[in-house]
């Protein structure tokens, strides 16, 4: 398919988004995101769950597809391993990322598959009207709650490192530059990547606005000590322990920005053709036609039927 070029990353006419909802900042941080790393619409997919959050895809002219709640990174992962080519981009809210999703969240870490992750952390379900998320912490009552939270909050940036995410930051979608020099930067890293991304919900969340943000964030990279990245494998526990240590600052000042990068590590899609000599990187399943000319299916019915045979001998050596 031929590119539509940088130009066609254009915020349409409609989104139905809160005026002042956060999600707008990071819509506007992938487009220009993507604009500058003059992505090809044709190859980039941005794939999301359910939530306001969500709905991102629709508002973005690359490919998308907007899946189920908590499931976005499951249909990344298959498109990514059917065509590791492309560039896959997953947005989801904090619900369907770190509630519903979660297993699917620590699989991707695990894996170390090239997809970068938007996590859109407003602290509430915002589609539902505005539930506790798994990210907002005890006690803490927002509007839409009858009475204050009894759960304690899951710190996104520690569960990404214990998952195994090579690529782990922290953003404001209210300051779009920086989120978007931290996007660029995950998508170009090879690997997992997640990004959190502090976001006001202006209709269900009035602890966390953006008058509460203001005078508390604070940015890692202006403290020239702060060295985020694994430059041999014997530095990777201490720079982990140091990440998670900086995410649990949260009260009168808040960093955004890298906590952890990890570049020295495999991804899946490697480790996949090293193991599998007939899954490949350079021709990967959904690049191999299935047909032949005159539309007659590649693997006829005794090529399948030899391939079936071969496989339930394998498996009956299991
Ligand atoms: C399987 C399933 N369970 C529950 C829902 C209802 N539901 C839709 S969106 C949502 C939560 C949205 O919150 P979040 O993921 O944080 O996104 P936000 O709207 O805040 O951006 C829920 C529970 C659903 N659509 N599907
Ligand atoms: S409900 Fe909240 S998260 Fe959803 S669009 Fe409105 S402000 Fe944004
Ligand atoms: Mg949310």
């Amino acid at each position: 398919m031929a590119s539509r070029g940088v130009a066609s990353y254009r915020t349409e006419v409609w989104s139905d988004w809160c005026p002042g909802c956060g999600d707008f900042g990071i819509l506007a941080a992938m487009q220009k995101a993507f604009a500058e790393l003059n992505l090809d619409p044709a190859q980039t997919v941005v794939v999301s769950g359910i939530g306001c959050s969500s709905k991102t895809p629709h508002f973005i002219n690359v490919n998308g597809v907007h899946t189920i709640h908590g499931r976005g990174i499951a249909f990344a992962t298959g498109i990514k391993l059917a065509n590791p080519q492309l560039k896959v981009i997953v947005n989801g809210g904090d619900g369907d990322l770190l509630g519903i999703g979660v297993a699917h969240f620590v699989a991707l870490g695990r894996r170390n598959l090239d997809v970068t992750v938007l996590i859109h952390n407003n602290k509430v379900y915002g589609l539902t009207k505005g539930q506790a998320s798994p990210t907002l912490r005890r006690g803490e009552k927002v509007k839409s709650l009858p009475v204050p939270n009894l759960q304690d909050a899951v710190n996104p940036i520690a569960l990404a490192i214990a998952s195994g995410y090579t690529f782990v930051a922290r953003a404001y979608s209210l300051w779009v530059d920086h989120l978007k020099e931290i996007l660029k930067a995950a998508i170009n890293h090879k690997g997992s990547a997640v990004i959190d991304v502090l976001q006001p919900c202006v209709t269900y969340n009035d602890i966390y606005t953006a008058e509460f943000y203001k005078d508390r964030l604070y940015k890692l990279e202006d403290d020239p000590s702060w060295d985020p990245i694994v430059r041999d494998p014997s530095e990777d526990e201490e720079k982990k322990a140091a990440a998670i240590k900086k995410a649990e600052e949260w009260g009168t000042r808040i960093p955004v920005g890298v906590f952890y990068v990890n570049p020295l590590k495999d991804t899946y899609e490697e480790r996949l053709a090293q193991r599998n000599p007939s899954y490949s990187i350079d021709n990967p399943p959904a690049l191999q036609p299935i047909s032949r000319e005159d539309g007659s299916p590649i693997v006829g019915p005794d090529e399948f039927r030899k391939i079936f045979k071969r496989f339930i001998v394998n498996v009956k050596k299991l």
